[in-house]
């Protein structure tokens, strides 16, 4: 439901009413970013943090996570049935509540019939209506995302968000008073939960004491390769905005901090919605499922304990790793050594316990790299490992180039979705070719190995043993 956004340009006041300082600086307009914050005055900054007077100071009662979420409910009875019937699962999902709370107030004519005002009822108005992230692009333009990383994950986290939602819409029904707020008339939808997420997920920050928190006005900030600023908290807990030492910036600079220079573009364009490649890291993560006919499959997957992956990154020299504990569990069986044995504990429960090489190496599932190089046959397990990840990397390749979209965003697309995803497939299709050519180099060497050779070979002649037998089984047949 469309609800009254408040324009830029009153924040001043809910600045000052709500006691947070700005030294300097103002939130202005920034070409293709949103709001950002700049400079009113030439500012310059020494040598030392601690002579650097803070540009935003933030009282900490106003910074909002689960410890603030719990503080909110004490005084809101109302909140506080709603907290115990659908929250305390997750942090994010407990101020994602009480955002959607907030929102569903101010979508109301009229005094709120249920949920008390605070300063984030407010502040919340002043946010964007949409951020670029995936899971707020529209479905013609998620398909230019076919081949990414990204396609899989952006499905599955939309999946995740319905279910959380079709959860909260369920339990929160049962309660009057939130009925009639929440649902009763639509006050709220799944896309209000979506673009809160996104908020959520492009602006919270994570806090030195007080860890994962959003932070009114210091979420204003943009990011950048090259810093100006860095936030920070206080010895009173205040977040506070401090200048880079031995910065200068001129009236109407923008101030900018860094959202992480270790995030991949996927990461990047999933959380905040673009990609600066100048502060990525060249990296790539992909899903890995065991091979469908593996009859060891689930307990595999039991075992491992966590969604399979494929790690592929280029490392400061240029030179490509790539790492995936579960392809080494996936690739090995029992006539290797490995077994899976259900312990009865004391209390009657049932344990899975996984043994390689009748050693019980249960806790060890992600460590198979290490645990082979001691089996005779570790050049094969390996040359197998590696067979798989380039199968796979190979496959995600093809899809990405197969899936390659016409030169231009159609009328259906934005520009920017459109250079975003343009963007994220030539990293990929970089990263991908890289990381196949060196497994292809790996995989000769292999090949090379004189127990492959003579493994393989003993492959070959008890394969062709077999083919004499079976031809001559048939002969027999026909006979
Ligand atoms: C923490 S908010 C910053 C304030 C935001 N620009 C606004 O208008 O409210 C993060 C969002 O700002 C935008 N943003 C930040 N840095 C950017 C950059 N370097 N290039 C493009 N957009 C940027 C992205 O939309 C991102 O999701």
């Amino acid at each position: 439901m469309p609800r009254p956004a408040l324009p830029i340009q009153d924040l001043p006041a809910w600045v000052h009413l709500n006691e947070v300082s700005f030294n300097q600086v103002e939130v202005a307009s920034i070409e293709g970013k949103g709001y950002g914050v700049v400079c009113k005055t030439d500012l310059s900054a020494g040598n030392a943090d601690s002579n650097n007077p803070a540009l935003i100071s933030v009282p900490h009662d106003l910074v909002l996570n689960s410890t603030a979420v719990s503080e909110y409910a004490k005084e809101d009875k109302n909140f506080r049935q709603l907290l115990d019937a659908v929250g305390r699962r997750s942090g994010r999902a407990d101020v994602l509540l009480f955002l959607l709370v907030q929102t569903a107030m101010t979508s109301r004519s009229g005094p709120p019939l249920v949920g008390v005002s605070n300063p984030w009822t407010e502040y919340l108005r002043f946010l964007p209506e949409t951020v670029l992230v995936p899971t707020l692009w529209t479905e013609d333009e998620r398909l230019l995302l076919q081949g990414t990383s990204l396609e899989a994950a952006v499905n599955a986290k939309i999946s995740a968000l319905d279910a959380e939602f079709a959860q909260i819409v369920e339990k929160s029904s049962d309660i009057a008073c939130w009925r009639e707020l929440l649902w009763d008339g639509g006050t709220v939808s799944f896309t209000d939960w979506i673009r809160l997420d996104a908020l959520y997920r492009s602006r919270c920050l994570e806090l030195p004491v007080h860890g994962e928190s959003m932070v009114p006005c210091i979420d204003m900030l943009n990011h950048s390769a090259t810093p100006s600023a860095y936030y920070d908290e206080n010895p009173q807990d205040d977040v506070v905005l401090l200048l880079r030492p031995g910065i200068s910036l001129a009236e109407g600079d923008e101030i900018t901090i860094s959202y992480g220079d270790a995030k991949s573009a996927a990461e990047m364009l999933f959380s905040y919605g673009f990609i600066d490649p100048r502060s990525t890291a060249d990296s790539l993560v992909l899903p890995l499922s065991p091979f469908p006919d593996d009859p060891l499959a689930k307990a595999k997957l039991v075992a491992f304990g966590q969604a399979p992956k494929i790690h592929v990154a280029r490392e400061s020299d240029g030179s490509i790793r790539w790492r995936s504990e579960f392809a080494y569990l996936m690739c090995i069986n029992e006539e290797d050594g490995l077994e899976f044995r259900i312990l009865q504990q004391t209390d009657g429960a049932q344990q899975l316990r996984v043994f390689w090489q009748d050693e019980d190496v249960t806790d060890r599932t992600a460590g198979f790299e290490s645990l082979i190089q001691t089996h005779p046959l570790a050049a094969i397990l390996r040359l197998r490992v590696v067979t798989v990840i380039q199968e796979h990397l190979q496959n995600q390749l093809q899809r990405l180039q197969s899936s390659t979209p016409p030169n231009r965003a159609t009328p259906l697309q934005r520009e920017d979705c459109f250079r975003a995803a343009l963007l994220l497939r030539q990293i990929e299709t970089r990263i991908l070719d890289d990381a196949i050519k060196i497994l292809e180099q790996e995989r000769s060497t292999l090949m090379k190995d004189e127990n492959v050779v003579a493994y393989l070979g003993l492959t070959e002649a008890t394969e062709s043993d077999q083919a004499v037998e079976e031809a001559s089984n048939e002969a027999d047949d026909f006979s």
